[in-house]
């Protein structure tokens, strides 16, 4: 099979539909089936790879990232596809030291440094939190639709602020990448993509999984006031709280990733 061409969308696109077409391929909105038809993701993408690192690419499609990503690291990569249809396309394309897999990527070990993905947006939660759990994965680039990419960048007391916001804050250092529209995709998504990059800054460990718990606790009241919720669903004391310098008149969505650490803290 040809190498997927990166000379221009138009090109892109002409190779992907066809490819499609030959093997009696219709997209699956369910699955989250957008392929890129754009080279400028490819490109985007291949300027993140580190050469010298284990490698993941999630949900695989047919193929036309994991040809350039599989090429691009000197160690093993691996590849999941959950459809079968795409997964036997994308087998002949990634390079012969690639490994492709067809399952569910939320089902297998992720023993990788680094993961790549435009991801299906049906298991975008379900990625972000595999990834930080994965402690191998020093670094991962993604390109999710453009509101997750603000949830995972929202301030304290935003609407777009919560539980996956607290985790991802607290184990990476997350830069906001270029800005996709719809028409960079086939079949057209309903809204913009981003990309962005997460690098580790801290392991998974007993206190961030206590994290996820306290805010699992807490984001269930996220309009009630923090300091009583607290006390109430943790079991702490009113001097407790006041010291871990909850302020008085704070709502549980006002509380910075900080203050959910040092109640995990204090609790473990
Ligand atoms: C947005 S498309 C990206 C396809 C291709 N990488 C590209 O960029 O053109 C997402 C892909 O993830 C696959 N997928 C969906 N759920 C998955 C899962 N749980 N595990 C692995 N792959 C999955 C879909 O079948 C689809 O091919």
């Amino acid at each position: 099979m040809s190498a997927p061409p990166l000379t221009s969308s138009r090109t892109l696109y002409f190779w992907t539909v066809n490819i499609l077409r030959k093997h009696g391929v219709r997209p699956r909105k369910k699955l989250s089936q957008n392929f890129i038809v754009n080279p400028r993701i490819i490109h985007d993408f291949l300027k993140h790879v580190l050469p010298n690192k284990t490698l993941l690419e999630i949900g695989a499609g047919i193929g036309s990232l994991s040809y350039y990503l599989s090429r691009k690291v000197s160690k093993y990569s691996v590849f999941i596809e959950i459809d079968e249809r795409l997964s036997r396309i994308c087998r002949d394309l990634i390079s012969p030291r690639g490994i492709l897999i067809n399952g569910n990527a939320l089902d297998l070990d992720w023993s990788v440094e680094q993961v790549f993905s435009n991801a299906p947006y049906h298991i975008t939660s379900d990625i972000i939190v595999k990834t930080a759990r994965s402690n191998s994965v020093e670094y991962a680039v993604f390109v999710f639709q453009k509101d997750v990419v603000d949830r995972l960048l929202a301030r304290p007391g935003t609407k777009e602020y919560g539980r996956i916001t607290v985790l991802t804050r607290l184990v990476f250092d997350i830069e906001r990448g270029p800005t996709y529209p719809p028409v960079f995709f086939y079949p057209r998504p309903e809204v913009s993509s981003q990309m962005i990059i997460l690098k580790r800054k801290r392991r998974y460990d007993e206190v961030i999984s206590r994290v996820e718990e306290v805010t699992r606790l807490l984001f269930s009241k996220r309009r009630k006031k923090a300091l009583k919720t607290i006390m109430r669903e943790l079991g702490l004391s009113i001097d407790d709280v006041r010291r871990l310098g909850v302020d008085e008149k704070a709502r549980v969505y006002d509380l910075s990733p900080e203050v959910f650490l040092k109640l995990a803290e204090e609790i473990i």
